[in-house]
């Protein structure tokens, strides 16, 4: 049953893709980044509604109070590619930090170009830094949430990998609140397989780290977090998969009642 769902939905994704990829042909001519946004917005929200409703994954947002409604750079862990979907929902103006390789995919990639994605060399040089430096203070100037995965690549469920330096380094002269986020969703949509898997899908969010103007410390400060996200947020203490709906700062504003819930986004 499980597996079946889960093809239903890579076909389901699959198809929607090619259909609104090809919509968004004519969209492309427009050359209107704001259009392109709304628009893979649409894309990712379908694409959730999909995976909520067929393979029986809940999204529950925690904290979702914490996001600042200033741009802000939210430091998320990265373990599915889930994680690249559920900020398109999560905040208005999304810009999300990408591997340069996912610009080149047919349809998507330059949809993520024209609605303002920012691309990165992950063997970057300086000169390639100072560009993604200059993109990210671009994004705030034009009021959107920069998100940035530090670990560089998904990694397992509760694994510690070192943060790559790279994008820490921009981290740090980003003049921006630093906003870390816990997940455990390489349980239910993993790195490896086609399978999904049902149950809570958490996204834990916390308060914008408080540091000094040197911020030297960011990757203590933004590893240290994520462990306590991680513990006040449960990810990885149920046997059940249940929603712990006793967490006094839950916030299901994703999520709406039991399984196949409904994708609720802002704006
Ligand atoms: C058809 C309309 C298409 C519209 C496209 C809209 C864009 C939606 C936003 C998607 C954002 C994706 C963010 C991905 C961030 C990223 O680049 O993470 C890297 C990993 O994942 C893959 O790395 P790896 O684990 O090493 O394979």
């Amino acid at each position: 049953m499980r597996v079946a769902r889960s093809i239903f939905f890579q076909l389901y994704f699959f198809i929607l893709t090619i259909i609104m990829g090809l919509g968004a042909l004519p969209l492309r001519l427009l050359k209107r980044r704001d259009c392109a946004l709304t628009y893979a917005r649409l894309w990712s929200r379908l694409t959730l509604l999909g995976l909520s409703k067929i393979c029986g994954i809940e999204i529950v947002i925690i904290g979702r109070e914490n996001i600042p409604n200033t741009p802000c750079l939210i430091a998320s862990q990265h373990q599915s590619f889930f994680d690249g979907f559920v900020w398109m929902n999560l905040v208005e103006r999304p810009a999300y930090i990408i591997k340069k390789e996912l610009t080149r995919i047919p349809l998507v990639g330059p949809m993520l170009i024209l609605s303002g994605m920012i691309p990165v060399e992950r063997s970057a040089g300086s000169k390639a830094l100072r560009c993604l430096i200059r993109d990210t203070q671009d994004r705030f100037d034009d009021r959107r949430q920069v998100i940035i995965f530090p670990q560089g690549t998904r990694v397992k469920p509760g694994e510690r990998v070192p943060l790559q330096p790279g994008i820490m380094a921009l981290a740090k002269q980003a003049n921006a609140p630093v906003v870390p986020v816990a997940t455990n969703s390489g349980l239910f949509w993993p790195r490896e397989g086609w399978t999904k898997f049902p149950g809570a899908l958490k996204i834990v969010i916390g308060p914008a780290l408080a540091m000094d103007s040197s911020r030297g410390n960011l990757i203590a400060m933004i590893d240290a977090s994520w462990q306590a996200l991680e513990k006040s947020g449960g990810l990885y203490n149920h046997v059940d998969n249940s929603v712990d709906v006793t967490e006094e700062n839950i916030v299901p504003t994703i999520s709406q009642g039991n399984k196949g819930a409904a994708l609720d986004a802002p704006g």
